[in-house]
């Protein structure tokens, strides 16, 4: 069971950044292939984003998984809204789909 000050402060920090990656490890040290995917593509597109690492807080490994009610890590959110896993970004990146959604929602985009 996750806490009310848990779902609080994840609620609190997917508001307050516009792009928001709940991962295993760091962008620069990912330690999860699923992960290391969903920097990659954000890294790519040139999004910038803050990112959690959720091996370092067990509450919050739990906690986002009954936020967004998505059983798995990692986790994509803009604008507060949960985005997706590694499936769905992979799938929104491979038909464009993710570059057209981050514009279309006023993210910067600066792709090599
Ligand atoms: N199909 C998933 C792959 C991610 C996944 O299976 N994550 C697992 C292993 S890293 C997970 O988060 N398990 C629960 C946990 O580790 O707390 C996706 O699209 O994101
Ligand atoms: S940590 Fe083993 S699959 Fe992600």
């Amino acid at each position: 069971m996750t806490d009310q000050a848990t779902l609080d402060a994840i609620d609190k920090a997917v508001k307050s950044n516009d792009v928001v990656l709940f991962m295993k490890g760091t962008p620069t040290f990912p330690q999860c292939g699923f992960s290391s995917v969903v920097v990659q593509v954000l890294d790519y597109l040139g999004v910038e984003y803050v990112s959690t690492n959720v091996l370092e807080d067990q509450a919050v490994r739990e906690g986002i998984k009954a936020y967004s009610d998505w059983p798995t890590i990692p986790q994509l959110y803009v604008k507060g809204e949960f985005v997706g896993g590694c499936d769905i970004v992979k799938e929104m990146f491979e038909s464009g789909e993710l570059r057209d959604f981050m514009k279309d929602n006023g993210i910067a985009l600066e792709e090599a």
